[in-house]
Formats: structure tokens, C-alpha cells, sequence
């Protein structure tokens, strides 16, 4: 079979590599041997070189000169590759199923709305008040931090988007958003009792409880600035959205600040407490900011600015934990890349774990030294991918990095912490304590 197999794909021009099982491809190994799988294949193969993983014939490219040419070609044939159960999941306007000029339209609508600008002048705030009560009352007691900052990440976005906190709404929102997300991670199969039957459910809650906020905002003309409010207002607004464009641009503003700001968040806490140096580095920028205000002084955009340690730490957080493995782009129809032919609707997994463990760019690559990124230069090297690259390149950066500092700031000028026994980590395919990151926190 595995011949046979092998022998089915020999197709000229194709990149070398291996194409495993019929059906399952390699995706066992992939998945099993993760980071080593690709590491292997690359010793054989070279930087671009075919598989066949999580159900489709895919080009992993570790090439970085390439890397960019896919990320920067959209208009040429490379889009968005992402699993068919995330696309049915996030809606059909969900800015990873629009392409063209579609894409160029919501991709414009959601800039406006996450701009900085509209983070000093309306969501920092927000933030600074949810992290507030958010991060209250942790003192003597034991917490899964990964629960809290999933909470968190969630939570925050929908104070953002609509100005709701804690209400049963928020709850209610919150469960059935934690099952969207688990639907969209899981093989598309619509049968009772499975991750997608109740992820496309929980979806169908979604959209009703947006569709009634909706409603209930026209109605009432409030003048609150949040997202939603922004999206509603036609007058003012140079993008004109439908009822159901602005529902899955909510979807996608929650879904893609949710994992990562959430795992960022919770590796910084745990590479704090095993590097009290570093803690103590970030500490004292934070008591500096404190030092010059009132308790009740919210965060505000100078502040911001001035954490230069902590925005430091959040990248040496994201490089080592390697919190995106890569991205995802199809053909949408046969194409010549770097002298091979790549036939349609082939994946193309930009795979950029790799480049942060390279010593040649980060010098002893799996220290954690946030020092290295005081040299800001290094964030707009062309290698430099934790945010993705060209014409998708993560429109929320400087928001996540708002929110995960604002975080660290309340978190480390509150309190102090100490692990409990019997963490586990697991690093591939995501980020995850499959059994939370227990910690003993205390006041400061
Ligand atoms: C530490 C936090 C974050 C990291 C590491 C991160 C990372 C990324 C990466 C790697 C991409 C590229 C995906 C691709 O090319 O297919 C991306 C895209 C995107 N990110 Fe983020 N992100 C973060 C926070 C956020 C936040 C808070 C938002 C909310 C506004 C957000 C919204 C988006 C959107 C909408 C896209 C798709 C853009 C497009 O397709 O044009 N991200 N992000």
C-alpha cells in the first residue's frame, strides 16, 4: 500500500518527500512525533518537501525566502487552508473564507475597529477595567492559571465587542464559545455526540444571541464606543457591513484573540515563575508605572508604551513556547513554486517553528532571554513570522499585546505565586496543560 501510494503521487515535479498511508497520509507520525516528524523529513528532503497530513497532500515549506513569497501571492492562487470544520464553524464572511477583494473589505472594516486609536482612546479602558476585577480576590487561594486566562482572553473581547461582562448573557456566551472553538479543531463530522455537531450548535446559539444584541442596539441608540456600537453605525462608518457580515467578524475578532492570547498569557506566568530574574526585571517596570499613580489610575496608552521589558517578554514568550506553529495556505489552481509544480488545492503548511529555534538568529535559541528583544529592530526582521507575514499578517498584534500586558501588570504588581506539584505541559500540536497550571497565589 505504501508503494502503491508512493507511486500514485510520482507525479513529475512534484518536491521530494513521502506521502505515507492512503487516507491517513503521515498525519500519525505528524502528530505523534510532531516537531521531529518535520525535522526528519527536512534532514531528507530539504526545506520544501511533500506529505500527507490531517487529511490532505500538503507542502510543508521551512524556506524563508519562500515563506514569504507564499504569504505575500494571494492574489496568485495561495489562500487560506484551514480545516473545512473551522470555515463551517466561523461562518462563510469569517475573514479566513474571503478572498480578493472581499478579504481586502472586512480585513478593512476590522482594522478600523482595533486600530490604536481606537485601543488608547477606547479599548485600553475596557481592558484595564475588566483585568482590574478580573484579577481580583486571587490572593490564598490555588487557581488553574490556563482556566483563568482562557477566561480572560475571552471574556476581555466581549467587553470589547459589546460592553458585557458578567452578566448570564456573558456565561451563557462564554460556554457556548469554548464549545465553537472545540468544533473547530475537530474532524468535520456531523453526527450526534461529536466536538462539530456541538460546535456548529453552539455556533447557532452564537449568532442568536448576536442577532438579538443587534437588535436590541438599534433600538435603544446608546452611545457606548465598542465594536459593536462602531460596526452599527452606518453613517459614519466607511464600511458598510450586513447584519451577518458583522455577526462573523464578531465570531472572527473573538475566536482568532482567544487561544493565543490566552496560551501567551499563561506561558509568560509560567516562564516568570521558573526565571525569578526576570520577573524581578518586569516587576520593577511595573512598580515604576504604579510608583507615579493613584490605585484607582487606570493603564493608559503611555503606559503602554512604556513597558518596553514586558512587550520584550511577550515575544520571548511567544518564540520559545512557540505558541503558532506556522499557517495554512491551498492552491486554487496549479502553480510553479521555486521550480516545482504544486497541482490545486494542495495544502501549504508555512511552517515556522523552525526559525525560532535558530541559533543563528537567536543565540543560545532555548534560553529564555528576554533581553534579546530590547533591540526592537528584531521585530521587523523578515524572519520575525509569530504574527504571520504579507497580506494576512495578524491585523490584533498590537491589541493581544495590550491585553497580555495590561494582564502581566495587574498580575505581578498583585501578587506573587509558586507552582504546584504535578504540572504537565504539552507543546505540539498546541500549547496545553491537559490538566491545568495549578498555582499557589499569595498578595505581593
Ligand atoms: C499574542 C497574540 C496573537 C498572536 C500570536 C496572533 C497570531 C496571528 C497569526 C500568526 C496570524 C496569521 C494567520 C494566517 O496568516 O493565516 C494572525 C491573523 C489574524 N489575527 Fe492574530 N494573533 C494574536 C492576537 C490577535 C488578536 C487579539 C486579534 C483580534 C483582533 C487577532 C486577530 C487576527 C485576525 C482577524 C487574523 C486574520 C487576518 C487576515 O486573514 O487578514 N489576533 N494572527
Amino acid at each position: 500500500l505504501l508503494r502503491w501510494n508512493e507511486l500514485r503521487y510520482r507525479k513529475k515535479g512534484l518536491p521530494p518527500g513521502t506521502m505515507g498511508w492512503p487516507i491517513f497520509g503521515e498525519t500519525t507520525e505528524f502528530l505523534k512525533q510532531g516537531p521531529n516528524f518535520i525535522k526528519n523529513q527536512r534532514s531528507r528532503y530539504g526545506n520544501f518537501f511533500k506529505s500527507h497530513i490531517l487529511g490532505c497532500p500538503t507542502i510543508v515549506s521551512m524556506d524563508a525566502e519562500l515563506n514569504r513569497f507564499i504569504l505575500m501571492n494571494e492574489s496568485k492562487g495561495l489562500v487560506p487552508g484551514y480545516p473545512q470544520s473551522m470555515l463551517d464553524i466561523l461562518g462563510k464572511c469569517n475573514i479566513a473564507a474571503v478572498h480578493g477583494s472581499t478579504h481586502k473589505y472586512m480585513r478593512g472594516a476590522l482594522l478600523s475597529l482595533v486600530s490604536p486609536t481606537m485601543i488608547r482612546d477606547h479599548i485600553l479602558p475596557k481592558v484595564d477595567q475588566f483585568m482590574r476585577s478580573h484579577l481580583s480576590n486571587w490572593q490564598n487561594h490555588v487557581i488553574d492559571i490556563q482556566q483563568k486566562t482562557k477566561e480572560m482572553a475571552f471574556l476581555s473581547s466581549l467587553k470589547q465587542i459589546a460592553g458585557i461582562e458578567s452578566s448570564s448573557t456573558a456565561q451563557l456566551f462564554m460556554s457556548e464559545f469554548f464549545k465553537l472553538v472545540e468544533g473547530t479543531l475537530s474532524l468535520p463530522i456531523d453526527l450526534p455526540g461529536t466536538n462539530y455537531r456541538r460546535g456548529f450548535q453552539a455556533r447557532k446559539v452564537i449568532v442568536n444571541i448576536l442577532t438579538q444584541l443587534i437588535k436590541e442596539r438599534r433600538a435603544s441608540k446608546t452611545k457606548d464606543v465598542d465594536i459593536l456600537n462602531c460596526l452599527l453605525k452606518e453613517e459614519e462608518n466607511k464600511y458598510k457591513l450586513s447584519d451577518e457580515e458583522i455577526i462573523d467578524l464578531i465570531i472572527t475578532l473573538a475566536y482568532s484573540g482567544y487561544e493565543t492570547v490566552s496560551t501567551t498569557s499563561m506561558m509568560a506566568v509560567k516562564y516568570l515563575h521558573d526565571h525569578p530574574h526576570v520577573l524581578e526585571e518586569l516587576r520593577k517596570e511595573h512598580l515604576a508605572i504604579r510608583a507615579k499613580k493613584k490605585p484607582e489610575d487606570p493603564i493608559n496608552w503611555e503606559d503602554y508604551k512604556a513597558m518596553k521589558f514586558t512587550r520584550a517578554v511577550i515575544f520571548e514568550t511567544s518564540r520559545l513556547a512557540t505558541i503558532v506553529n506556522g499557517v495554512l495556505r491551498k492552491t486554487t489552481k496549479e502553480m510553479e513554486i521555486n521550480g516545482f509544480v504544486i497541482p490545486e488545492g494542495w495544502r501549504i503548511y508555512v511552517y515556522t517553528r523552525e526559525v525560532n529555534y535558530d541559533p543563528y538568529l537567536y543565540p543560545d535559541p532555548l534560553v529564555f532571554n528576554p533581553w534579546r528583544w530590547l533591540d526592537r529592530s528584531l521585530e521587523s526582521k523578515n524572519y520575525f513570522l509569530i504574527f504571520g507575514g504579507g497580506t494576512r499578517q495578524c491585523p490584533g498584534k498590537e491589541l493581544g499585546i495590550a491585553e497580555i500586558s495590561t494582564f502581566l501588570h495587574y498580575f505581578v504588581t498583585r501578587y506573587r505565586w509558586q507552582e504546584e506539584e504535578g504540572n504537565k505541559l504539552v507543546k505540539f500540536p498546541r500549547v496545553e496543560a491537559p490538566n491545568g497550571l495549578r498555582i499557589r497565589v499569595s498578595s505581593y
